[in-house]
């Protein structure tokens, strides 16, 4: 795209619609009379009297506790200077709209017309009965140093200068990392820092406070070297002169360095300068929006070369996005007094061990990349890895807890992640109880259509995971190419290809021609038949060759599950399968049935598929309360649906008492316990809204969890195929590599109850 094309369309993104990037929303119900009563006046001076009496109730009644400031004067905004406060507002709004996604934070931006020191901190301190956090941010040093200082000093809230220590926190983590990988030690490497204000300052004292030594760096600022002769400086720079006389020039001080940190201006490093660096240097060019040194030039100039830049656009972004919501959310939910040493430290070294951490494929995928591993392409985690609110965050709240700045004690450290994951829409509870308990025992799992990357990346990630032990099915020439091709570790992997004299072949025809030689097929076109991988694969199962069969990636519904029941069929005492999905929403999971084979369900019909969905969601440890739905609400109208919906929760009622079960209703009573206990006192539900739907016919099913997951933003596990004897379990065409991983989580858990069961059943 050309640089007018960028700058045009950022300008459209920021001016389109509503102009900016944050607006405010409210949190309570505010659609009656009644509501408003309670939201405004008289109800809301009923708050007011409690906090006039107890001042700290402002926490437990407003929104203070989760509402950081983040505040600007415009002096230092990005590396694009002195602009002014309005100038600096979208970069506000941007730091708002990144708390907000990352870390569930409330913010008001406030770029304030204050340059000088006492102005400035009079309009912050009289904020804090507002405010739970203060973000200080693009305020040019030396002004921010002593901003921070007095502010830090004078308010009993925590007050941060990100551009100083959101910065020292990620680039201090990079570094680490970055000499492991270029087996170079902290306290061994020559320093270049191009930059002497506050991102400048801060990084180097955290450096420092890693294990540099302070004679091996040298610092720059617009005027040059920083050297003890230099009359215009203050003390917090002099504090970085250094002795050395054979050095003048940006130039002369990369001769030799290790490590180039730019938190200056953009393109101030060239191609020679790199050069003439040591070798397997490290280069942080952190100046926003242009770097020191653009990425490319950087590796073109050296193939040994460690580069990170503050862009998101290339690899190795050190940019404080990793560390300010972070930080922040974990001082809120203790309650923190301020933001420490030990809380900063504790931060910078989660995000370095994180980028150790094998990456979900969910981070992959959001980075169009294959196989992010801990490397000079990935020495620190994304913006986009939902574990850094759960890793950084956990880490600060306990060292704010230790260090006795905390007043409030968090003891119960798993309800707390919980809660983290559930603030960012990450609330996948259910699937990593399922991948835990598929971890306890895995199961082979045959793969039908193996000769497809998505489905090896998957079988990758099942085997690495211990989730299951993947059997490859297809081309075996082109599995190995495509393992090759994407540097995959599944040379070790049993790999058949039906086509060239398989397994077991002759013993899967001859049971195949029993089982169909009434409809038509001879030996002959038995074997034939088993060239197909879903006949082999099904036979493998019903063999015990294999534990569960998945496929359907790049076939219709049909043409997969065909072979399944011909050759394994349905459980005892169940005439038909039916197709649930797990829905995956913010307010917990949902199940939706049948989403997928029953065209138009009978009463009976419905009745069989609640028994099977309420029994499997019971297995997934989720207790059922299960809807069945209409367009009408307890005999409210006639009609084929209301009729039949009626009747199948009536037989459920009198032959299974102890299901909790009611309808036929509408969907917005049986997901609204108020309406629900307004209007139809009377139902079973025992006052809570559902958790199990289950639908009239296959289109409103269908349509209903395709709406859920477009517009409702849920994410679709499924379709879970209830009611085979053995486990088969169908993707939906064109499935992503984490629907891959999680179908294949539940079919393992099915191969392991269905075995439980088998056990059981030999037992009594
Ligand atoms: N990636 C990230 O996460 C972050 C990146 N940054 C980037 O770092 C840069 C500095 O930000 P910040 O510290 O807040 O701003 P400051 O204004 O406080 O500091 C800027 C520093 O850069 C120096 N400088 C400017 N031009 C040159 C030059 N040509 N040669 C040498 N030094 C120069 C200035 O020198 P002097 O003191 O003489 O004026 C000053 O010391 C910005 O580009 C900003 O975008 C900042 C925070 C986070
Ligand atoms: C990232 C940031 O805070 C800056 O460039 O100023
Ligand atoms: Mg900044």
């Amino acid at each position: 795209m050309s640089t007018t094309n960028r700058k045009q369309e950022a300008l459209n993104y920021h001016a389109k619609g509503r102009p900016g990037k944050i607006q405010v929303i409210p949190t309570k119900p505010t659609n009656s009379q009644r509501d408003l009563t309670m939201a405004y006046s008289p109800g809301v001076a009923e708050p007011c009297r409690e906090i006039a009496k107890n001042t700290d109730d402002v926490y437990k009644y407003t929104a203070k506790g989760n509402l950081v400031a983040v505040i600007s004067n415009g002096t230092a905004v990005l590396g694009l200077g002195n602009i002014g406060p309005e100038a600096s507002k979208p970069v506000m709004e941007g730091k708002g709209l990144l708390f907000k996604i990352y870390a569930d934070i409330d913010v008001f931006d406030l770029e304030l017309d204050a340059n000088n020191v006492d102005d400035f901190v009079k309009i912050v301190k009289a904020l804090e009965p507002t405010f739970g956090g203060i973000n200080l941010e693009d305020i040019s040093a030396p002004t921010c140093f002593e901003i921070e200082r007095r502010l830090k000093a004078e308010m009993n809230i925590p007050v941060m200068h990100d551009d100083q220590h959101g910065t020292a926190i990620i680039s201090g983590a990079a570094l680490m990392n970055a000499c492991e990988l270029q087996g170079k030690k902290l306290s061994e490497i020559k320093l270049v820092i191009n930059g002497a204000g506050a991102a400048a300052v801060s990084c180097t004292k955290m450096y420092l406070l890693l294990g540099v030594k302070k004679e091996n760096l040298v610092m720059f600022d617009i005027g040059g070297l920083i050297t003890p002769e230099r009359i215009d400086l203050d003390d917090i720079r002099l504090e970085f002169a250094t002795q050395r006389k054979d050095i003048t020039t940006l130039a002369d001080a990369m001769k030799g360095a290790d490590v180039f940190i730019g938190l200056s201006a953009g393109n101030l490093v060239n191609q020679d300068m790199l050069r003439s660096m040591a070798p397997n240097p490290i280069v942080f060019a952190m100046a926003n929006p242009e770097p020191e040194v653009a990425y490319d030039v950087a590796i073109e100039a050296r193939q040994d070369i460690i580069m990170a830049t503050g862009r998101s656009d290339y690899p190795n972004q050190v940019n404080n996005v990793l560390g300010f919501p972070y930080i922040f959310r974990g001082a809120l939910d203790v309650r923190a007094t301020a933001i420490n040493e030990e809380m900063k430290l504790a931060a910078t070294h989660a995000i370095a061990e994180l980028a150790k951490k094998p990456v979900p494929e969910a981070v992959n995928l959001a980075y169009n990349a294959k196989n992010l591993k801990f490397g000079h392409d990935y020495i620190i985690p994304k913006p986009m890895d939902q574990r850094l609110i759960t890793e950084v965050s956990m880490a600060v709240a306990k060292a704010a807890m230790e260090s006795g700045v905390a007043r409030k004690q968090i003891t119960n450290w798993d309800a707390y992640v919980e809660e983290l994951r559930t603030r960012i829409g990450a609330n996948d509870k259910l699937m990593r109880n399922l991948s835990d308990k598929a971890k306890q025992a895995p199961k082979r799992v045959v793969f039908a259509e193996a000769d497809n990357y998505k489905i090896l990346r998957a079988a990758q990630i099942v085997k690495d995971e211990g989730i299951a032990i993947p059997i490859l099915l297809g081309n075996v020439e082109k599995i190995k190419e495509i393992i090759q091709e994407n540097n995959l570790e599944l040379g070790n992997v049993q790999m058949i290809s039906t086509l060239i004299d398989p397994p077991h072949l002759e013993e899967y025809a001859q049971y195949l021609y029993e089982k169909r030689q009434r409809r038509g097929i001879t030996p002959y076109e038995a074997k034939k038949l088993l060239r197909d991988r879903n006949y082999y694969g099904a036979c493998m199962v019903q063999f015990g060759e294999a534990d569960a069969l998945i496929s359907g990636l790049t076939k219709n519904y049909v043409s997969t599950v065909k072979p399944a029941l011909q050759i394994i069929g349905t459980e005892p005492g169940v005439s038909k399968v039916a197709g649930m999905y797990m829905m995956i929403t913010r307010k917990g999971p949902l199940f939706f049935a049948d989403t997928t084979v029953n065209v138009n369900p009978t009463t009976q019909d419905l009745v069989d598929i609640t028994v099977l969905v309420e029994r499997t969601v019971k297995q997934f440890n989720v207790t059922p309360r299960v809807a069945v739905l209409s367009y009408s609400n307890f005999g409210s109208n006639d009609g084929e649906v209301p009729e039949k919906t009626r009747e199948a929760v009536s037989i459920l009622h009198q032959q299974y008492p102890d299901m909790v079960v009611d309808g036929e209703m509408q969907a917005n009573f049986a997901m609204n316990s108020d309406l629900l206990k307004d209007n139809f006192p009377f139902s079973n539900l025992n006052g809570k809204a559902a958790n199990t739907l289950i639908f009239p016919n296959l289109e409103s099913g269908n349509i209903a969890y395709k709406l859920l997951q477009e517009v409702g933003g849920a994410e679709a596990v499924g379709p879970i195929l209830l009611g085979m004897k053995k486990p088969v379990h169908v993707l939906q065409l064109g499935s992503s590599v984490r629907e891959i991983v999680n179908m294949v989580t539940i079919a393992v858990v099915d191969a392991q109850q269905k075995e439980q069961a088998q056990n059981t059943a030999d037992y009594l």
